[in-house]
């Protein structure tokens, strides 16, 4: 399996800080440390994957990188400014979006009623939770759009209750892009899919990664392989390795801790 080679990783902008930055953060559960002095920056323009084992400590990091966990210590920073202090909405507002493993649709909602929701949440018209039908006609057109780049177009008006499970992963993709994130963090968006679903998938995060910053946690290495431009793998909750996939699955502590006769392939 060879890495990323459709499209290069991007060069770090010189002087600017990166897109997303953790300096030394800790997490602990009741004595229990979750992330353990995790420091890691990505790029603007970077797809990041963050792999390891089960109970390595990825959600956590992807929790406390989103603002949906407070650190023990250490900081998060986005484009340099600190938001390990913000509660979540602010730190959508400021460009950082991102999808859950667990499904954020509303399923008794059509396909285009719950990408209008996410378009007039309270992140994006402060003070108001629900909006006029004026307001609802004047969001369709980029309701439509979302539709289009996850792929949903031809499904818009069905409940999403009905979508196959792929489709659902599509929606929820489509409803972080109504953020309009200047950096994606994705929970596992190929989890629980078949082959086809997989390739789907995996098309979609490529084509919203253009002029986006994603980070996403994935533990199908194929398509790690195929998207990422650098990978980091934590163990215990520590970075065991960082850096571009080829060189990170040929460390022999990354073999031995995780990737396995795969690494060897
Ligand atoms: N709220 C919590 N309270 C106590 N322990 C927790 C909590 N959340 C996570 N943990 C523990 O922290 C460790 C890391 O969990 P985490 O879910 O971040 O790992 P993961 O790498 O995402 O695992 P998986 O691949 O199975 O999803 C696990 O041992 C887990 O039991």
């Amino acid at each position: 399996m060879t890495a990323n080679t459709a499209h290069p990783a991007p060069a770090p902008p010189p002087g600017r800080p990166p897109a997303l930055e953790a300096r030394h953060l800790v997490k602990d559960f009741r004595g229990f440390r979750a992330t353990n002095d995790v420091t890691l920056g990505i790029e603007e323009g970077e797809i990041h994957a963050i792999i390891g084992p089960n109970g390595a400590g990825k959600t956590t990091l992807f929790h406390l990188l989103s603002g949906f966990l407070t650190p023990t210590s250490g900081e998060v920073r986005l484009f340099g400014e600190r938001i390990d202090t913000l509660p979540p909405h602010a730190v959508v507002r400021r460009g950082l979006s991102r999808s859950f493993q667990i499904s954020s649709v509303f399923p008794s909602m059509t396909v285009r009623e719950n990408v209008l929701v996410a378009l007039q949440s309270p992140t994006r018209l402060p003070g108001q939770f629900w909006s006029r039908l004026s307001t609802l006609d004047a969001l369709a057109p980029r309701a439509e759009e979302i539709l289009a780049d996850v792929g949903l177009e031809g499904a818009h008006a069905r409940l999403a209750a009905d979508l196959s499970h792929g489709e659902k992963r599509q929606l929820e993709i489509g409803i972080s892009l109504t953020q309009d994130p200047r950096v994606l963090l994705l929970d596992e968006p190929t989890s629980g899919m078949g082959t086809e679903g997989i390739a789907r998938v995996t098309g979609l995060v490529e084509r919203v990664a253009r002029g986006r910053t994603v980070v996403l946690v994935e533990h199908n290495m194929g398509v790690v392989a195929q998207l990422a431009h650098r990978i980091t793998v934590l163990q215990y909750g520590a970075v065991l390795a960082s850096g571009r996939y080829d060189d990170v699955r040929r460390d022999p502590r990354v073999i031995e801790a995780y990737l396995g006769e795969e690494a060897h392939a």
